[in-house]
């Protein structure tokens, strides 16, 4: 369900939102994050060496929280239990999702766009989902609105969120903490560019 999952979110700011190619960046990545400030990092399950660089990050970096995007079903949720991820981020939510995530200790983030789905997930427990894709489902304006009705659900924004709006969001009050890539770019990983990724964490951190 969602234990252990408010304090994460609650210190974690902004949340980088990881696509790892090669498992030998995992490390290099996370501790230039973590160097920046940003410490709750969100691996996505979209390549081969996701589970491996998670698992990497959980053995290796304490100070670390490491979970797990992408999450899309039963299996998704049972390797990323088994790979040591300290919480779980779905884009959407289905019935099968969230039985399957019941049945396991690992707090579950789920995304929804709008109220229906919002509400959805609020019948099952969930005070803490994801906003996604933030900007493209209406931005600040449309998570203000929902705040109106619902004011007991906290959210993640995530998709399209950059330095330039990450602030805008982050000042509502139905805002916990904002996830985006824009700090770890795929360029700047392949390039092994890790100064440069703590440079723009630390900017990140002080949004
Ligand atoms: O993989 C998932 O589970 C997602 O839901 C998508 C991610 O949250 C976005 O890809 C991040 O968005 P950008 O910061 O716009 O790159």
């Amino acid at each position: 369900m969602q234990k252990n999952l408010a304090e994460v979110l609650e210190q974690a700011g902004v949340v980088p939102v990881l696509v790892i190619e090669k498992v030998e960046d995992a490390l290099p990545l996370a501790e230039a994050l973590v160097e920046g400030g940003l410490n709750v990092l969100e691996i996505t399950l979209r390549t081969e060496a996701a589970l491996d660089a998670v698992e990497q990050i959980a053995k290796h970096l304490p100070d670390a929280h490491v979970g797990t995007g992408t999450v899309l079903n039963v299996e998704d949720i049972r390797r990323s239990v088994d790979a040591g991820a300290t919480f779980m981020v779905s884009p959407g939510a289905t019935e099968q999702l969230l039985d399957a995530a019941d049945s396991v200790e690992v707090p579950l983030l789920p995304g929804a766009a709008d109220p229906s789905e919002v509400m959805r997930l609020l019948e099952r427990g969930y005070r803490y989902q994801k906003f996604f894709p933030a900007q493209a489902a209406g931005g600040v304006p449309m998570l203000k609105s929902i705040g109106g009705p619902l004011p007991q659900v906290k959210f993640c924004p995530t998709g399209g969120i950059g330095p330039n709006n990450a602030k805008d969001f982050l000042a509502l009050s139905n805002v916990v903490c904002v996830g985006g890539s824009w700090m770890a770019a795929a360029n700047l990983i392949r390039e092994n560019r890790w100064a440069d990724i703590t440079r723009l964490a630390k900017e990140a951190f002080s949004l």
